[in-house]
């Protein structure tokens, strides 16, 4: 089926971002998902190896991706100047499309934790520490890891990260231990991007108190424990892992922005990457409905005289999968054309929803898709259990749903006032229409 773009945004799409979706969509078709399964048959079963290899498939893709333009599609051109020169909206699009394939987007220089850790460099970083990091990411000669959570710690709350800096001399010297940094297991990643806590009483401002330093993987003191599974996946050679610092010591220079300013930096950057996040688990979605129309079509998987497609239920599950993708592609273009109008601070209750709500659809839409492959659902025949398990994550990951109901349930209760002062007015003239019009009796209100 030829790519369409969403009638909704037909006039918010440049012609040259046009031209790019198709080419990133005829990329995805003919290169990527064919390279999924191959990618992760080069992923080493051997033990010794396998943290310290990558599928060379990748590198492949990366060229030729490269080649074509499609590099770095990222970073929004609203407010950077290091991009592909789009809009966020337009590249919400593209990562749509980059969601059908888990090779696709490193493919492209687009994936996370990196773009995220590229946009607090671009955003944030002095021009050493651009030099230094951004620009071997933008190049994709290196990875990165982003460290927030710590494992005693309930990290849902950033206030609690505890890792503890201290400032001696021209040094900072770390220690603790984080928990689920995603990328750290890869023999790519050269860098972290850690949140920690400044042992010296620098403010008592709670949101004062923490600070982002970069590290560099290699740093004396630094070790990469071991890999946390996701339902069993290791998911090598990204992998999530459990670092240990202790007396990791960094010139005083790798600090981003200054000692205290952990939270600006950390939600500057959560952004426009929940929306990168929500945008490709669309794409999983739609690539797993195809996954079921095919399936239940299979002339050779016939039930009670029927192919399973014939069968009502299966039916309405096509169709609400349906629905519920188009629902959740318009709540998330929508925030991205508020973060491309203003910025990603006002559109805080636009990228909220769609950080909930997308990643529960997804995961349901998925879960029907595993229920229609039977027992194929469950096993590696299919991608489709793998790719429940990733979406089931993202519930979790980038905090957790109910902090961001808790969050935007607790902003739209600040209309109260507003409401019942707007009631009291309503209720006011009502009586005196009540009066005019001689009704007996008081309104119900
Ligand atoms: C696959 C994956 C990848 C990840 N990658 C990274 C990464 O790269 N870097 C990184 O730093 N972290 C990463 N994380 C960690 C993730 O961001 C944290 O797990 C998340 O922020 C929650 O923190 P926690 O696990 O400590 O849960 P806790 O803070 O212990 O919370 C547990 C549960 O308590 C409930 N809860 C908490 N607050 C409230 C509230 N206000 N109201 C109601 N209920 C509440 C929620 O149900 C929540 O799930 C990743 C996690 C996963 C699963």
């Amino acid at each position: 089926m030829p790519y369409e773009i969403p009638a909704i945004v037909q006039d918010r799409v440049s012609p040259r971002a046009r031209e790019y979706l198709k080419k990133i969509d005829h990329f995805v078709e003919t290169e990527c998902i064919p390279a999924d399964s191959i990618y992760e048959a080069q992923i080493s079963q051997d033990p010794t190896l396998r943290w310290k290899s990558y599928p060379p498939i990748i590198d492949d893709l990366k060229s030729k991706a490269r080649s074509q333009g499609l590099w770095n599609l990222f970073l929004s051109k609203t407010h950077y100047s290091q991009g592909a020169g789009f809009t966020n909206l337009e590249y919400g699009l593209m990562a749509e499309i980059l969601g059908r394939s888990h090779v696709a987007s490193e493919s492209m220089n687009c994936s996370a934790p990196d773009t995220g850790n590229m946009e607090v460099l671009a955003k944030y970083g002095n021009e050493a520490q651009k030099r230094e990091w951004l620009e071997p990411l933008l190049e994709g000669k290196i990875r990165s890891a982003f460290l927030m959570t710590e494992r005693y710690r309930a990290s849902s709350d950033a206030k609690n990260i505890d890792m503890k800096m201290r400032v001696e001399g021209d040094s900072l010297v770390l220690n603790g231990t984080k928990w689920w940094s995603s990328g750290a297991c890869d023999p790519r990643c050269a860098v972290y991007i850690t949140m920690c806590k400044s042992e010296n009483n620098i403010s008592t401002d709670a949101f004062k108190q923490q600070s982002v330093v970069i590290v560099p993987a290699n740093t004396p003191g630094v070790t990469v424990l071991r890999p946390l599974h996701v339902y069993g996946y290791d998911d090598a050679p990204h992998g999530h892992a459990e670092v240990r610092f202790i007396n990791v010591r960094v010139p005083k220079s790798n600090l981003v922005l200054g000692e205290g300013r952990g939270f600006e930096i950390i939600q500057g950057r959560l952004g426009p990457g929940r929306i990168h996040h929500c945008m490709r688990s669309i794409g999983a979605a739609e690539r797993a409905l195809d996954y079921m129309i095919a399936r239940v079509n299979d002339p050779n998987r016939r039930t009670f005289g029927k192919l399973i497609s014939e069968h009502g239920t299966i039916r309405t599950w096509i169709a609400e999968s349906r629905i519920a993708i188009d629902s959740c592609r318009l709540l998330v273009l929508n925030a991205a054309d508020k973060i491309d109008r203003v910025d990603a601070k006002a559109a805080l209750r636009e990228i909220a929803m769609a950080k909930i709500v997308v990643p529960r659809t997804v995961v349901d839409i998925i879960d029907k898709v595993v229920q229609a492959h039977g027992a194929g659902g469950v096993c590696q025949d299919f991608p489709v259990a793998r790719m429940w398990a990733g979406q089931r994550t993202l519930r979790i990951a980038d905090g957790p749903d109910e902090v961001h109901l808790a969050q935007m349930g607790r902003n739209e209760n600040k209309r109260a006032e507003e409401i019942m002062k707007r009631h009291a007015a309503q209720e006011k003239k009502r009586e005196e229409m009540y009066r005019l019009w001689k009704i007996e009796g008081r309104s119900v209100l």
